[in-house]
């Protein structure tokens, strides 16, 4: 096997639509806006298969896909996500599965001449109590938050393992920290999602309903961070181009929100009059997570979407695609 196809002589990412270009995930929240932006882009060669089509865990079968495709390009956006909930309750599949699929996509991509990949990781990745705004440096600095820590401890060896086949092949491995995301394909479950999909269903179920309240877990007090996907997969694309360094990389929008002022906007954009009503069993996670994101701004990239008009996007999406 010859591994990576580095030279610098060859087109950029942006002017080679015709590249092939494996967007794993493609289905969920973030693989599918990338789809959407590489199609929109005039891209024309996307390498797209289904869970059911192909387990990222299982090595041989990664191996044998990579080697009938060869992609020239992958985008890593498959992965065992899931809110705090879920991060809390399933700690195994979390750390197992991430790193299964982290793993074998990433050596596979390698070994069979994959000229570039992106790895997306989480600001989970970051110390509990962090600097904030968290800068890229802060990777490694102290302990984790605990609901997500086995999640992040799969996402850390994601990018330490980009960095290693950087160091020892010279190979382009890059690696993407987004911030919490949200948009079109989220996943609205109602107990293992993450806050803006689960509040968005809870508060229709309550308007349909006619229901005088609705409650949401924890205090309300931590601080959240929210990035619409579409700006996010724009993101991406700017790093396949732009970005070829041995670190990682803060994608975020640079405002926070108490998630109290969160169920607030969700309440108005939904429509839904009656309380809110606090269930402080549930954990409130980190209290804070506000990424830097200077670092890709400084490449020349910032998002464009506002929380306001997102959710009202968001809001539609689910109306046409999920509410029974
Ligand atoms: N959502 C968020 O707020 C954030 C997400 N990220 C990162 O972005 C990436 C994508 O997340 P997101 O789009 O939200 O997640 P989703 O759950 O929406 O999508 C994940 C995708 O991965 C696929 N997948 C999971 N397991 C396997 C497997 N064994 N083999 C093949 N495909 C598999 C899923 O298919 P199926 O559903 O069929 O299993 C799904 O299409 C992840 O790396 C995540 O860590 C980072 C920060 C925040
Ligand atoms: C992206 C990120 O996502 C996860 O971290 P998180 O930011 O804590 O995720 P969350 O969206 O689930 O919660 C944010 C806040 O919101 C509160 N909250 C209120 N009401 C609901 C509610 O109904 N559901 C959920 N899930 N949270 C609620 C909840 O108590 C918490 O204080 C990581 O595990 C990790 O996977 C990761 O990287």
């Amino acid at each position: 096997m010859s591994g990576a196809n580095n030279d610098a002589t060859s087109p950029s990412f942006l002017s080679d639509k015709l590249a092939k270009i494996f967007v794993a995930g493609h289905r969920g929240l973030v693989g599918s806006a990338i789809v959407r932006k590489l199609l929109a882009l005039g891209f024309t060669n996307l390498v797209l298969r289904t869970h059911a089509e192909l387990d990222l865990t299982r090595q041989a079968d990664v191996e044998s896909f990579f080697a009938a495709e060869k992609p020239r390009f992958v985008i890593l956006a498959a992965a065992k996500v899931g809110g705090i909930h879920a991060n809390n309750t399933y700690p195994a599949d979390f750390i197992a599965v991430n790193l299964q699929i982290q793993t074998n996509v990433i050596d596979a991509a390698y070994r069979f001449g994959v000229k570039k990949l992106l790895f997306l990781g989480s600001s989970c990745i970051y110390p509990k109590f962090a600097p904030q705004p968290i800068p890229e440096n802060a990777l490694l600095t102290g302990p984790l938050e605990p609901t997500n820590e086995w999640y992040a401890i799969a996402k850390i060896a994601g990018i330490k393992m980009c960095q290693a086949y950087r160091i020892q092949y010279n190979w382009d491995a890059i690696s993407g920290m987004p911030t919490n995301l949200y948009g079109p394909h989220d996943n609205f479950h109602p107990e293992n999602s993450h806050v803006l999909p689960a509040m968005m269903r809870r508060f229709h179920e309550a308007k349909v309903k006619g229901a005088e309240e609705v409650v949401v877990w924890g205090t309300g007090s931590p601080l959240r961070e929210f990035l619409h996907v579409d700006d996010l997969a724009d993101g991406v694309v700017f790093m396949m181009e732009s970005y070829s360094g041995l670190e990682h990389v803060n994608v975020g929008s640079g405002k926070e929100v108490t998630i109290k002022e969160l169920a607030e906007l969700v309440k108005e954009v939904v429509g839904f009059e009656g309380r809110l009503v606090w269930d402080s069993t549930k954990p409130d996670g980190t209290p804070r997570k506000l990424m830097d994101s200077s670092k890709l701004a400084g490449l020349g990239w910032t998002p464009k979407i506002s929380l306001k008009d997102g959710l009202v996007d968001t809001y539609s999406w689910y109306l046409e695609n999920v509410k029974q």
